[in-house]
């Protein structure tokens, strides 16, 4: 592991992952990965969760095409050193920002969208010019193959690499210095990666998870609504790190959302729902028993069918859940749908800001002021009004959690961001050495005058005047003058070598500084 490591140092100190045409052709070799070899990905995705190749298409490999175009599009712009605004003591210099490689990153994946979550960072990664280690997950192990294979046949084998392997080798990993740790995954495991950060100071991303609530308003169109929220619950078989985790809403409410529900399933599914190929199934037994065990004690409104062999988990709903109970302490992950009655709006929030952070939060109604007081009294990673997770799919959003739901962010722009450094660059001169007079000691009350002056902009009314009556006998004594002896005047005035009495209620060092600064404008 540690030879792993070292070998990827080698090449990213080599400098070659830091041109921008570089970047961009390793890119397009990524593009070209996934169009040349869809079929090979879309068969292992499915594979993993038992998912139709369409759904594969349209859940993952869009949103990773998509955020290659974006990138090639834009990364010209991004790398680009930006001027900054400057001040009084450095108007003359050269003062830009130029974002930055981080060097070597680890970019830990999770299995539920097994290539979209390892894939789009490495796309930000490799557009900030890093050198990239990805461990994909070991319970998506046929997409975890399947990128070992192919990335080296399309990148750079040096710079970015694949490990596979399961919690040892990731144990492993993580002892080694890198240059920032991209993880996805559950909270428990997040605090682990940041303990491991932590001993060598490195800067982590947590894509963490939650229980993301969905709040429905009285004042809304159930049918739509619960068509919105059938989709973005059962998609995945619930495990989408936003999905809505469960339902607050007045008790008056829930029979009508649970048969609209209903409808939906079958709507969406089928009357058999094990046969649609658009319900997938858990990931794995200790998840398929762990979601079971949700179930225990709770009044199931609809479905709770399951089959251990091929752990298929049916579409359910809960009604009139306790939140003390087991499905309202852990995120639930799967196809289980908890309502919780609510009194009002105002209960609704005191529910939410109780429990930890979410990474999303969704709100429905007609009533705008509703969403809008809802986003401000709340908190969460992400929102959406009147819909779910679609706020995922606007790479002009910042993706990721707050608090317990995770820490800094992803998608576009913001990826560039995370895996750059912002150097700041100010390049003076070795000349207007009298300007620099102002900062050397010996100081005194004089120079800080002037330093409030120029750089708080905060005006000794007194001076100011004494400086405008100066200024305008500068100006009077300009306009009695020839042109021609204006020009051959003014040097004198301005020149440090020739130190003139103005100001005059200033030191002669600071007369000096104010005079090299501005001869030279
Ligand atoms: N914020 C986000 O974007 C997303 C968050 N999630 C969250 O991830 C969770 C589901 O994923 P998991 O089951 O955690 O995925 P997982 O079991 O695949 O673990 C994620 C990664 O952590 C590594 N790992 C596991 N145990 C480890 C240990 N003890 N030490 C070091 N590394 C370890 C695994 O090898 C894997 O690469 C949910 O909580 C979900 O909400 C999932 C997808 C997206
Ligand atoms: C439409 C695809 C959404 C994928 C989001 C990733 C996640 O929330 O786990």
């Amino acid at each position: 592991m540690e030879l792993e490591v070292r070998r990827v140092r080698q090449a990213f100190l080599s400098g070659r992952s830091r041109p921008l045409r570089f970047r961009l052709q390793q890119l397009e070799a990524l593009r070209r990965m996934v169009q040349e070899r869809e079929k090979d990905i879309l068969t292992a995705i499915a594979a993993d969760l038992c998912k139709s190749e369409f759904n594969v298409y349209s859940q993952e490999v869009i949103t990773v095409l998509g955020e290659i175009d974006f990138m090639l599009e834009n990364l010209p712009e991004w790398v680009t050193a930006k001027p900054v605004k400057k001040n009084v003591l450095t108007m003359l210099d050269e003062a830009y920002i130029q974002p930055q490689p981080l060097g070597v990153v680890l970019i830990i994946g999770a299995w539920n969208y097994p290539f979209v979550l390892t894939i789009q960072p490495l796309i930000g990664a490799i557009a900030a010019g890093n050198a990239v280690i990805i461990k994909p997950s070991e319970l998506s192990e046929n997409t975890a193959k399947i990128l070992a294979k192919l990335l080296p046949q399309y990148l750079d084998q040096d710079l970015y690499i694949v490990i596979n392997g399961g919690v040892e080798e990731t144990t492993e990993l993580l002892k080694q210095r890198f240059d920032h740790i991209f993880y996805t995954g559950n909270t428990a495991v997040g605090k682990i990666v940041m303990e491991a950060a932590a001993k060598h100071l490195t800067p982590v991303t947590l894509e963490l998870g939650g229980k993301s609530p969905c709040y429905i308003d009285k004042d809304c169109d159930l049918d739509i609504v619960c068509r919105r929220i059938t989709w973005g619950k059962y998609m995945n078989c619930g495990q989408t790190c936003i999905a809505p985790d469960y339902i607050l809403c007045e008790a008056s409410l829930q029979n009508q959302i649970v048969w609209k529900i209903k409808e939906t399933v079958k709507e969406f599914y089928g009357e058999n729902i094990k046969e649609s190929p658009d319900y997938e199934r858990i990931i794995n037994l200790r998840h398929f028993k762990r979601i079971l065990s949700l179930l225990e004690g709770q009044k199931i409104a609809f479905g709770g069918e399951t089959d251990e062999a091929t752990r298929y988990i049916a579409p359910t709903v809960l009604t009139d859940v306790d939140p003390k109970t087991k499905v309202m302490q852990e995120e639930i992950f799967g196809p289980i749908l908890p309502i919780v009655p609510v009194k009002n709006v105002d209960e609704a929030i005191n529910f939410i800001n109780e429990r930890e952070k979410p990474l999303a939060l969704y709100v429905f109604s007609h009533n705008h002021k509703l969403i809008k007081r809802m986003i401000d009294e709340t908190s969460s990673g992400g929102v959406t009004g009147n819909d779910v997770i679609m706020h995922f799919t606007l790479n002009s959003f910042p993706f990721g959690g707050v608090g317990s739901s995770g820490m800094g962010a992803y998608h576009g722009k913001h990826s560039f961001d995370t895996f750059s450094h912002q150097r700041p660059c100010l390049l003076k001169s070795l000349k207007r050495e009298g300007a620099n007079k102002l900062r050397y000691p010996p100081n005194s009350q004089s120079k800080v005058d002037w330093g409030k002056f120029f750089l708080l902009k905060r005006f000794n009314k007194e001076k100011l005047g004494l400086l405008l009556l100066t200024f305008l006998g500068i100006v009077a004594a300009v306009l009695v003058k020839e042109v021609s002896s204006v020009s051959a005047w003014l040097p004198i005035v301005w020149d440090v070598r020739s130190p003139c009495a103005w100001p005059p209620h200033l030191g002669s060092e600071a007369r000096l500084c104010l005079a090299a600064t501005t001869s030279r404008k």
